[in-house]
């Protein structure tokens, strides 16, 4: 059996423009999704963007209570905008930790067809004005494009990686990727719980891209049970696999359960979280035939310490013939949680009931 990792891998995605140097950043990036199921991501020429944007996120959170309030995520049913600290549920604890949540613009309409409720999961993003900060819309919707374009770039290394053709996952793309920015509020006597969020594996994505401040507390499970640290790296993603690719995969490249600690001695944690979708018309069909491809060339993990620690993959199961229902009702919180494992956020009557009836 593999020995359990003790740290995340390192992956120079600027290795790949050389010949010389990419069979080896393969054969890497392999053992990472493998092995690990997540690693970090350096050289991705996206330094300036993430560097501007993490620089408004002080300036965001500090905006007054009454324009957040005007973008909060209950008054919505695509699950974007403000939600205040304590309104999202993970492993069955309060998690400490106040966000916004974005997605790229969708040429989706908000209007349901009469089967396709779940198409109202999709929809606008909210921001904060430009006299509240200066810049925000512009500066967030240029990041969230700039990540879709790293992010299939990453997609199709990840499958030359498994000796699929490099454009093996882009039918499977989605149209509104996901963006969060986060805060997370240090312990204090008062407010002594550490869970900035708990356990859990990301869910509806095929790959998640975390940009760190250098405050750490991002922390991944093991196979033998140990959390080890993502500690912070300058100028680097810690890229995870999300539970959209491992039903991709047929659940052989499988999600990695993390958490995040709430920062101690008087810190603050910022982290800007990116989730590159699947395709929500995706149904157990399509990934079945999608299966019968990649089968053979994708090989068993030989890492069942890790599997046993793993939850079921949800997606795969015949309940949620289709995606997009599944994402509804983990979203809400109400698909089946083996071990704890699911996170959903609190929102308001009028957002559940808009989009599940
Ligand atoms: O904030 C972080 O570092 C990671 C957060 C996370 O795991 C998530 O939002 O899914
Ligand atoms: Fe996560």
């Amino acid at each position: 059996m593999t020995a359990a990792f003790k740290s995340l891998p390192i992956i120079d995605i600027s290795l790949a423009k050389d010949p010389q140097t990419k069979t080896q950043l393969l054969a890497d990036i392999k053992d990472a999704l493998f092995r690990v199921g997540f690693l970090y991501l350096v050289n991705h020429g996206l330094e300036q963007e993430t560097e501007k944007l993490m620089g408004l996120l002080p300036q965001a959170f500090a905006a007054p209570d009454s324009e957040k309030a005007k973008i909060d995520m209950v008054t919505n049913s695509h699950f974007v905008g403000y939600s205040k600290l304590g309104a999202e549920i993970t492993a069955r604890a309060t998690d400490i930790r106040e966000q916004f949540d974005f997605g790229s613009a969708t040429t989706t309409t908000n209007e349901d067809t009469e089967n396709q409720q779940w198409k109202r999961i999709q929809g606008p993003s909210l921001f904060l004005p430009d006299s509240i900060v200066p810049g925000f819309k512009d500066t967030v919707t240029t990041y969230i494009d700039d990540m879709g374009h790293l992010a299939s770039y990453f997609l199709e290394l990840v499958a030359e990686s498994l000796n699929l053709p490099p454009t093996s996952f882009k039918e499977f793309e989605g149209e509104m990727n996901r963006l969060k920015l986060v805060k997370y509020p240090p312990v204090t006597a008062d407010a002594p719980s550490k869970q900035g969020v708990g356990p859990h594996k990301d869910s509806s994505g095929m790959l998640t891209f975390v940009l760190q401040d250098s405050v750490g507390g991002l922390q991944v499970l093991n196979s033998e049970g140990e959390w080890i640290d993502a500690t912070p790296i300058a100028n680097s993603f810690v890229v995870n696999i999300a539970q959209g690719f491992e039903a991709l995969t047929g659940g052989r490249c499988g999600a990695t359960t993390h958490r995040v600690i709430s920062p101690a001695n008087g810190a603050t944690r910022y982290s800007i979280p990116y989730f590159h979708s699947v395709r929500l018309n995706l149904t157990l069909q399509d990934i079945n035939e999608q299966l019968k491809f990649i089968h053979g060339k994708i090989p068993e993990p030989s890492d069942a310490g890790k599997r046993r620690v793993d939850v079921p993959s949800e997606f795969l199961d015949p309940k949620y013939s289709c995606v997009s229902w599944w994402c509804c009702l983990r979203r809400l919180g109400l698909c089946p949680r083996p071990r704890g494992s699911s996170r959903y956020a609190r929102v308001g009557s009028v957002g559940i009931e808009s989009f599940l009836y």
